[in-house]
């Protein structure tokens, strides 16, 4: 891919050579590629910037300890920490939460298999089909944002219903099913927590159907060449309500905090918790959706696997806004009321460099 000067450069060519290549960024990196392309560099102000906002504190995200969370004692303390992270973080890690190290692995595996498999078969799969449930690309605002990310994604979206095996890569067929039920399990029992966080009846976020829809979204990040130019994941807050983050030992997330980046360290079978900017919205402000990004490295692949709770399908129609419980006089609601239809076509024709949806609802 060729680096011209900037009079005559043509970024929508380039981008578009890329897309159609169809291999993503391991693609190039197959092809071993010394500088990364320049849809992939970004402006000189962000790096910049990186230097003033790198952290020196030695504070870490919370880590929660889900273990003997049946105790009555240890849960109020449980649902503590909870409210604590979610409302000064936004983020935290849980560890002992009940599925089994082996599942998270294969995970992970089945990710690096289908991404690493013959170049053929990921090839039929790469789609910018919004109406596809199951797909790979690389950049999902590739052709809407400033610069491109260093990494691939193949996404597997179950808003409405059970995931179909026959649906899946092959190759990751098994583990993905595997991992789809625990996430299920566990989505439920962080809203019961969070939920009880927010001073509400422990079933409330479960019953409005925050568990019920989900995407499975598995990063790709293969080793770059010229790390500090370019980012696996660029700044942004996720626009779902939760996101439960497995990733593997690399390394690379960063969250924004106090104007600070800070390494989100992989602890071993530990997953990472998000609030989403739904969940800031339900929660009316009390919860945080706090910006964060993945760095690009130069050693690889660090995979991640994002599991978005976005709703069922069937809230889509329905009008969302803050918790009626959570709004009194004192606390007046910060968000007027949306059809998530509508939020969500904002996020998808727009690219994470744009304002967040959620922002257009600010009262
Ligand atoms: O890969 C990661 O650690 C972060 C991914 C992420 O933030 C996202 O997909 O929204
Ligand atoms: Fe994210």
């Amino acid at each position: 891919m060729a680096t011209e000067t900037s009079v005559n450069y043509d970024r929508t060519k380039e981008l578009k050579q890329f897309d159609d290549t169809k291999t993503g960024v391991k693609g190039l990196v197959d092809a071993g590629i010394l500088n990364i392309p320049k849809i992939f560099v970004r402006p000189a102000e962000d790096l910049a910037a990186d230097e003033l906002n790198s952290s020196q504190k030695t504070i870490e995200v919370p880590i929660i300890d889900l273990s003997n969370i049946g105790e009555s004692i240890r849960r109020k303390e449980i649902i503590n920490e909870v409210k604590i992270a979610s409302g000064e973080w936004g983020f935290f890690q849980v560890i002992n939460h009940g599925i089994p190290l082996s599942v998270l692995d294969e995970m992970i595996e089945g990710i690096r298999s289908f991404n690493e498999q013959h170049l053929e078969l990921k090839k039929e799969m790469y789609s910018r089909d919004s109406a596809k449930k199951v797909k790979f690309n690389s950049n999902f605002d590739l052709y809407t944002s400033k610069t491109a990310d260093w990494r691939d994604t193949l996404q597997l979206t179950f808003l409405d219903s059970e995931p179909d095996p026959s649906q899946m890569p092959p190759v990751c067929r098994k583990s993905t099913m595997e991992y789809f039920k625990h996430m299920k399990r566990l989505g439920e029992a962080l809203f019961e927590l969070l939920s009880e966080a927010l001073g509400l009846q422990p079933d409330h976020l479960n019953s409005i159907g925050c568990s019920k829809g989900c995407s499975i979204v598995t990063h790709y990040y293969p080793p770059c060449p010229q790390p500090k130019l370019t980012l696996g994941v660029r700044k942004h807050a996720d626009p779902g309500i939760l996101t439960v983050l497995l990733q593997n030992h690399m390394g690379g997330l960063q969250v924004l905090h106090d104007g600070q980046w800070f390494d989100v360290h992989p602890t071993r079978g530990g997953l990472v918790i998000n609030v989403g900017d739904l969940l800031q919205v339900l929660s009316n402000d009390k919860f945080n959706s706090v910006k964060h990004r993945a760095t690009a490295n130069h050693v690889g692949p660090r995979i991640s696997v994002p599991c978005f709770f976005s709703g069922h399908a069937s809230l889509h129609d329905k009008s969302f806004g803050p918790i009626k419980e959570l709004i009194s006089e004192a606390n007046p609601p910060r968000y007027k009321e949306f059809l998530l239809k509508e939020y969500i076509a904002k996020f998808l024709s727009s690219s994470l460099d744009n304002k967040p949806p959620k922002d257009y609802y600010k009262m």
